[in-house]
């Protein structure tokens, strides 16, 4: 297969004497929705924050498009196209659907970049905005103060503002908690469109969207991956539903 998109080789992250992610190999494809899945307190979103540069690895490498930047800093990532969304709802609520994605689409551009925009009037932050915004399923409501959007909306413009700075590696921790099977039907589906042109990581906890979407899924348990594989066979291993009934009981 090509280079990946995103590969973390050996991760492993610490915190004090706990080992939250450990010695994690990972290849996050373009065209591919790879779901990451586990018990709580697994290790998922400790992943997600090192391959977002949100936390340096403690050993291992992280490459991305077959570079190093295990070292680099957290802005840098999002400048090379690695974008995320949040567990924690990161929206600013008195402002509109628009001015979030506006802000976050400058993740993407240099400080002379966005002076230079000032003053030649250039518009290409808003252009990618509203680009996001009807990706998603928002294009009609981008004059909306975000604090009056639904509770599945608000992910929808979680979303948006991950895509308008133009990412190759989407992060996806949890895009569909919280909402009703049809909201996440349709979310699901939207994910699914996302993987034909980004390489997709998705933290999710509901199995029957893993299965429906998912091209590939790691199973973490206790900081390490347990099996990595086709949903098919991930659904059908009994170390990962031992791995689940144990973490139940
Ligand atoms: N900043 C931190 N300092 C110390 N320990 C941490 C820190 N962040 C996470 N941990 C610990 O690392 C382990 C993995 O946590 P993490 O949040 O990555 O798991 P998770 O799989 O995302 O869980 P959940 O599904 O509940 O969100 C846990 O034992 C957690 O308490």
């Amino acid at each position: 297969m090509n280079t990946p998109a995103m590969e973390a080789i050996g991760l492993t992250r610490r915190f004090g004497g706990l080992v939250a992610v450990n010695d994690v190999n990972l290849a996050l494809h373009v065209g591919e929705l790879h779901a990451v899945i586990g018990p709580n307190g697994a290790g998922k979103s400790t992943l997600t924050n090192l391959l977002s540069g949100e936390l340096r690895p403690s050993a291992g490498r992280l490459l991305l498009h077959g570079a190093e930047v295990g070292d680099w800093p957290s802005w840098r990532f999002a400048r090379a196209g690695v974008g995320r969304s949040f567990q924690q709802t990161n929206v600013l609520k008195p402002m509109t659907v628009r001015e979030n994605v506006r802000l976050a689409a400058q993740a993407r551009i240099t400080p002379l970049r966005r002076y230079l925009q000032v003053v030649t009037g250039e518009h290409a932050p808003t252009e990618a905005a509203e680009a996001a915004l009807t990706r998603v399923g928002l294009g009609a409501l981008t004059g909306r103060t975000a604090g009056t959007l639904s509770h599945g909306q608000l992910r929808q413009l979680e979303i948006a503002m991950a895509l308008a700075a133009g990412p190759t590696v989407l992060l996806l921790d949890e895009p569909l908690a919280g909402m009703g099977p049809e909201e996440s039907e349709r979310l699901a589906g939207l994910l699914k469109e996302l993987a034909a042109d980004h390489a997709v990581m998705l933290i999710e906890h509901d199995m029957d969207v893993v299965f429906a979407v998912a091209d590939r899924v790691t199973v973490m348990v206790d900081g390490q991956v347990l099996e990595q594989g086709a949903p098919a066979a991930i659904r059908g291993s009994a170390a990962v539903r031992d791995a689940y009934l144990g973490h139940a009981a």
